[in-house]
């Protein structure tokens, strides 16, 4: 697969939304999910959150059957990158580019099969919050990792 064979657009299943800042004398609030929003098979069994240094890049994966709610916040901006590897998909070939964080809080639901990465374009160190429907290594963390990853490999069509 060409890595510039993809196209730009929407990703079928690929859900966006912006994310509203309560702002007040003391500060902001935000919601991140809420269950009543979110259809059944995609309620989150756990969560985690991580920061990232302004340049660098974490991703591209995907996996096999687990569906991410990221959520960024701030602080920090990132241009987030997704790619439809699902053969069998209406967009297949598509990627989806998204700017997002500080500046434009949002809520990216990325479904298993969608090839997905971000790179922390700053100011500064760059939060990101995920809220997967799988466990990481299953009960216990005894079981496999549903994790694919691209970043090491020289032919990977997925370049941010
Ligand atoms: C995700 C996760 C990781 N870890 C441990 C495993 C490693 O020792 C360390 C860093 O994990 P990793 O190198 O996988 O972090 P990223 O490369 O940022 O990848 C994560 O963010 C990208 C965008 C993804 O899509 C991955 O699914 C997700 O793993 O945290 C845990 O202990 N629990 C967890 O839930």
């Amino acid at each position: 697969m060409e890595k510039n064979s993809f196209i730009d657009g929407i990703i079928d299943g690929v859900i966006v939304r912006d994310l509203k800042k309560f702002l007040d004398e003391r500060g902001w609030l935000c919601e991140l999910y809420r269950h009543d929003e979110l259809y059944y098979e995609i309620h989150p069994q756990m969560a985690y959150a991580s920061m990232t240094n302004p340049g660098i890049t974490r991703g591209p994966h995907a996996h096999k059957e687990q569906t991410d709610i990221f959520c960024f916040i701030g602080p920090g901006n990132f241009k987030v990158v997704l790619w439809d590897n699902r053969s069998h998909s209406e967009t297949y070939m598509t990627r989806q580019i998204i700017f997002a964080g500080q500046d434009s809080p949002k809520m990216i639901i990325v479904p298993p099969g969608v090839v997905h990465g971000y790179k922390s374009i700053g100011p500064g160190p760059g939060l990101v919050f995920n809220a997967p429907n799988k466990l990481y290594a299953g009960e216990g963390k005894r079981g496999p990792v549903d994790e694919i990853r691209y970043e090491n490999d020289p032919n990977s069509p997925f370049k941010l």
